[in-house]
């Protein structure tokens, strides 16, 4: 007789997760199994999976573990893993807090990319402290079809490229991943955003993520393309000792991102919960016979 897994599903601005509760860290989610989970049509669909684990149960985060009862293992949709995932840890707080296993307010999740502190606001609305940016110095040029535009090295934990383009549209329907010159400049992959302004501090973009590809939204992203806008409108909030905000439209939905004079960044946005049930262990078993 088959056993029975549980899982939920949600989203944050439309990136959406299978969100896998395994406190103890029991289960082996290889990445073939997670590749399955996230499948559209033959699994339960997802661009990711939050494994849901104690921080003490985990190896890549017994070391956190008392900073943070509760360690995101994020995994993107191809099953690869990556180490922050921006959307990503507001669905987590939201499940933890459902759950009852956190009551509004603060809390700390651990992620491959350090700590997090998270607030969940009484409307819902949950804000990340997402760390500082890294602006990796290198000239890169990123080329979709027959456009090309240079492009700027953020990295909030996980790596991302800028490119602001003069129409969203121009960045084609992103079915493949886009290149760059030199063409070794990200070894280990990287998310590509394409950035258009809506207004003053008001920009929107579309993004293609490494592990997924064109997904609705991107939370580390929205953080990087906010800093690369700031930076080339000549603001830098250590240097006028001001907080700068940008609202950040995606498909998918809103986000704010406000770098404080410290240049600590923080991430609003909205968590949800659309579902929950069982997953099949029979199924699972049978896609290590199919694909070992
Ligand atoms: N959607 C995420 C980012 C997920 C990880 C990314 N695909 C990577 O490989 O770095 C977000 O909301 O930040």
């Amino acid at each position: 007789m088959s056993t029975r897994i549980a899982f939920l599903k949600g989203h944050g601005t439309e990136n959406d997760f299978v969100i896998v509760p395994d406190p103890e860290n029991a289960l082996e989610l290889s990445p073939a199994a997670v590749a399955a989970l996230c499948d559209r049509r033959a699994g339960i669909g997802g661009d990711g999976l939050l494994h849901v684990v104690r921080s003490a149960a985990h190896p890549d985060a017994r070391h956190l573990a008392s900073e943070a009862e509760w360690f995101m293992d994020y995994r993107n949709g191809d099953g690869s893993i990556a180490e922050m995932c921006g959307n990503g840890v507001r669905v987590f707080a939201h499940y933890l807090q459902r759950a009852g296993h956190v009551g509004e307010g603060d809390l700390a999740v651990a992620t491959r990319g350090g700590v997090k502190s998270v607030h969940i606001d009484k409307e819902g609305d949950i804000t990340v402290g997402m760390g500082k940016a890294l602006l990796p110095e290198g000239d890169v040029t990123v080329s979709v079809a027959d456009h090309s535009w240079p492009a700027r090295n953020v990295n909030m934990g996980n790596p991302h490229a800028v490119a602001f383009v003069d129409d969203l549209a121009h960045a084609g329907n992103l079915f493949t991943a886009p290149s760059f010159t030199p063409a070794t400049a990200y070894p280990d992959g990287v998310n590509v955003e394409f950035v258009v302004d809506r207004g003053p501090r008001h920009v929107a973009m579309r993004v293609h993520e490494r592990g997924v590809g064109e997904t609705r939204s991107c939370g580390t992203g929205a953080c990087a393309v906010a800093v690369a806008a700031a930076r080339r409108d000549g603001l830098d909030p250590a240097v006028t000792g001001s907080p700068v905000t940008y609202a950040v439209d995606l498909p998918g939905g809103r986000l704010v991102i406000t770098e404080r004079a410290d240049r600590e960044i923080e991430m609003t946005g909205p968590a949800v919960i659309v579902a929950e049930g069982e997953i099949d262990t029979d199924w699972l078993a049978g896609l290590e016979t199919v694909n070992p």
